[in-house]
């Protein structure tokens, strides 16, 4: 295999809006390139459904009749956003498939992404490394964030301490401190409680710009109830579910609808006010549709020391960051190179993870029989 590969990252996120693909040349190191990108969005229904599964995932069977639906549905709209990036692409090798968190409890050692590697392999003609989150959490790592990997391999120089944030349904951070160490957490919340309201009072998936909290007073006496969850005084490494923070719906439930937005915008912020860091960033750069909401990115410059920008002034693409990040890990796991850290997870070790699947290929690529075979290979007989 030679050293760098031409991959599809792939994902769908927490906020469940749709998937992002994009294409990067790396070795699982260094990216050498970035390429194109795209994002395609799921259907309301589909939307719908799959929140539904994650309202109830802690009691479905892996065989659940709608949980292979959904999974295939979501699974067929990745490969039209994997064959929608391959008309323009010379060569592609492998693709890094997330997948759809519905259950994320690791502390039961349960991480449950939903999507069908072998499907999304012979859909796209391409191998498929994915389940990248297991082998952490059966280690007894948080089997998040993973994004830190790709932060630091993209970071050159700069200002230190840094902090990369990630404002997607959950808010996670990365911060690389001066002498390069790296530690992570989930944050809190980040737009997946202001997108449930949003889309109770208006109808609309998100908080459009901010609208909605741009008009409200946050309600500091419920804030100030949010933030004593013990999850906030917890020392890192620690991470998040979708639902994580749900019950703050009902807190807000008798606040107008600009109020409840300005309350659950102010509670993200405030939370990662709050993560515990070992030094203050000197700059915090801003990436997920979170950075789009200016209430939240105005909160953020009030409540933070330090600068607060997007990705973009690293010359880097904030919507495309976590799919180029799972091309780049799926490259890492083909080369039995660590996606999970002490400081990053929590795993008592350095440990790989994810799965490589080759059902839609006859033959095998070459490359992937020279030595760098992952362990549980399916589709390879
Ligand atoms: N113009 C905008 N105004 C307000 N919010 C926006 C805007 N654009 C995007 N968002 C928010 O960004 C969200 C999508 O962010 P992103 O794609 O980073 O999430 P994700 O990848 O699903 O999440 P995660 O990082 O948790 O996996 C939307 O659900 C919405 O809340
Ligand atoms: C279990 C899971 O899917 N976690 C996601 C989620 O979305 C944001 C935050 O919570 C982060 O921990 C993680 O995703 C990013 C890509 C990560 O692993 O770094």
């Amino acid at each position: 295999m030679s050293a760098m590969l031409t991959t599809i990252g792939l994902m769908s996120g927490t906020s469940l809006d749709g998937v992002d693909a994009a294409i990067i040349e790396t070795d699982g190191e260094r990216v050498f390139s970035h390429g194109a990108r795209l994002s395609l969005p799921y259907t309301l229904e589909l939307r719908q459904r799959a929140r539904a599964l994650l309202d109830r995932a802690a009691d479905l069977a892996l065989d659940d009749a709608e949980v292979l639906a959904v999974e295939r549905e979501i699974t067929l709209r990745h490969a039209e956003a994997v064959n929608a990036l391959l008309a323009d692409a010379p060569h592609v090798d492998v693709i890094g498939f997330h997948g759809q968190t519905i259950l994320h409890a690791p502390a039961e050692r349960r991480t449950w992404q939903i999507g069908d590697a072998a499907l999304l392999s012979s859909e796209t003609g391409l191998p498929v490394v994915h389940d990248f989150r297991s082998a952490d959490v059966a280690a007894g790592g948080q089997g998040a964030p993973l994004a830190p990997w790709y932060h630091a391999a993209l970071i050159h120089g700069g200002e230190r301490p840094v902090a990369i944030l990630n404002i997607g349904g959950v808010a996670n951070l990365t911060f690389i401190d001066a002498d390069g160490s790296v530690h992570a957490c989930d944050t809190g919340p980040g737009n997946a409680l202001l997108d449930d309201w949003a889309f109770r009072h208006t109808g609309v998936a998100c908080d459009v710009d901010g609208a909605l909290a741009a008009a409200g007073t946050p309600r500091r006496d419920i804030l100030e109830r949010l933030l004593s969850d013990p999850y906030f005084s917890l020392p890192p490494p620690k991470s998040l579910d979708r639902l994580s923070f749900v019950t703050a719906l009902e807190a807000v439930r008798d606040c107008s609808p600009e109020d409840g937005a300005a309350t659950l915008a102010a509670f993200t912020v405030e939370a990662i006010r709050r993560a515990p860091l070992p030094n203050q960033p000197l700059a915090w750069y801003v990436c997920g549709g979170g950075r789009h909401n200016p209430v939240l990115m105005e909160s953020l410059r009030l409540s933070l020391q330090g600068a607060v920008r997007p990705v973009e002034d690293l010359g880097w693409d904030g919507d495309a960051l976590e799919a180029e990040c799972f091309g780049f890990l799926a490259v890492r796991s083909l080369r039995r190179l660590p996606l999970s850290a002490p400081s990053v997870t929590g795993a008592p070790a350095p440990i790989s993870g994810g799965r490589l699947t080759c059902a839609g290929l006859t033959p095998i690529p070459k490359w992937i029989g020279e030595g760098l075979r992952p362990s549980g290979i399916h589709g390879i007989s």
